[in-house]
């Protein structure tokens, strides 16, 4: 079984695909740290974002760790929605993905194109989304929980402008599925949540037995 979490920065689509990978004990994949590694080693070597070889040539990711808390920092995640418009970037990372997606009993991955490129067969795809104001402020409470430092302001200037990004971009933007199942949890705390996209999930998959065994 595989199942595709997308949606807009900080919308929880992280929390909820863990949450979904632990329920029915699948292997997880955030593919954002994919783009933040390849970032983070640009960053590093002192590469230009606005140039799409240099870009590229940081796709190499034998020495960057995806435990590196550097990855979660604004500053890398905002070289990450520049980078990831590059059409040579995401076809660099494409496999990675893929592979995960479809390894035997299934996976879990999150971020903005799996169910429209990475995996459009997937058995269950979730679009969850928040609002800006709401998004920020959990993004702020993350940040500063981490140690780093973060302003409201700032942080939702930094999200709408890369909701922009993700959304603009001419390969695999950000968009919902057709058949994907919209989930605004601009209203729900993070046990809510959970059980809301589990439930989803849940009746997604019924549905799709019942669809194949008609009575
Ligand atoms: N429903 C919720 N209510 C309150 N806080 C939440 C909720 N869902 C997630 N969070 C918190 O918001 C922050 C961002 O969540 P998360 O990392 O899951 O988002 P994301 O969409 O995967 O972000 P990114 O796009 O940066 O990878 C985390 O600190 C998480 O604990
Ligand atoms: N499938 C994906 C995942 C991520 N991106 C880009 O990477 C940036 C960082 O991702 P986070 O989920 O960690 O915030 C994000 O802003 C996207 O631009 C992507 O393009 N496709």
């Amino acid at each position: 079984m595989v199942i595709a979490v997308d949606g807009p920065a900080a919308s929880g689509k992280g929390t909820i695909a863990k949450a979904l990978a632990r329920h029915f004990g699948l292997p997880h994949m955030d593919t954002g740290l994919l783009y933040r590694a390849v970032a983070l080693n640009l960053f590093r070597f002192g590469g230009d974002p606005a140039s799409e070889f240099e870009a590229t040539r940081a796709c190499d990711l034998t020495s960057i760790s995806l435990d590196d808390p550097e990855l979660r920092s604004e500053i890398v995640g905002s070289i990450a929605s520049r980078i990831s418009a590059y059409p040579a970037v995401r076809e660099r990372l494409l496999d990675r993905q893929r592979n995960f997606a479809g390894q035997a009993g299934g996976a879990v991955l999150d971020g903005r194109d799996i169910g429209t490129v990475i995996a459009p067969q997937a058995d269950v795809k979730l679009f969850v989304t928040a609002s800006v104001e709401v998004r920020a402020r959990r993004r702020v409470a993350e940040l500063l929980s981490r140690g780093m430092p973060a302003h409201l302001e700032d942080v939702v200037i930094d999200l709408k402008a890369r909701d922009a990004r993700d959304s603009s971009r001419v390969t695999a933007p950000l968009e919902e599925a057709v058949d994907a199942i919209h989930l605004d949890t601009s209203e729900m705390d993070i046990d809510a949540a959970i059980s809301a996209a589990i439930d989803l999930a849940e009746k997604r998959l019924r549905d799709s037995v019942d669809k194949l065994n008609p009575v």
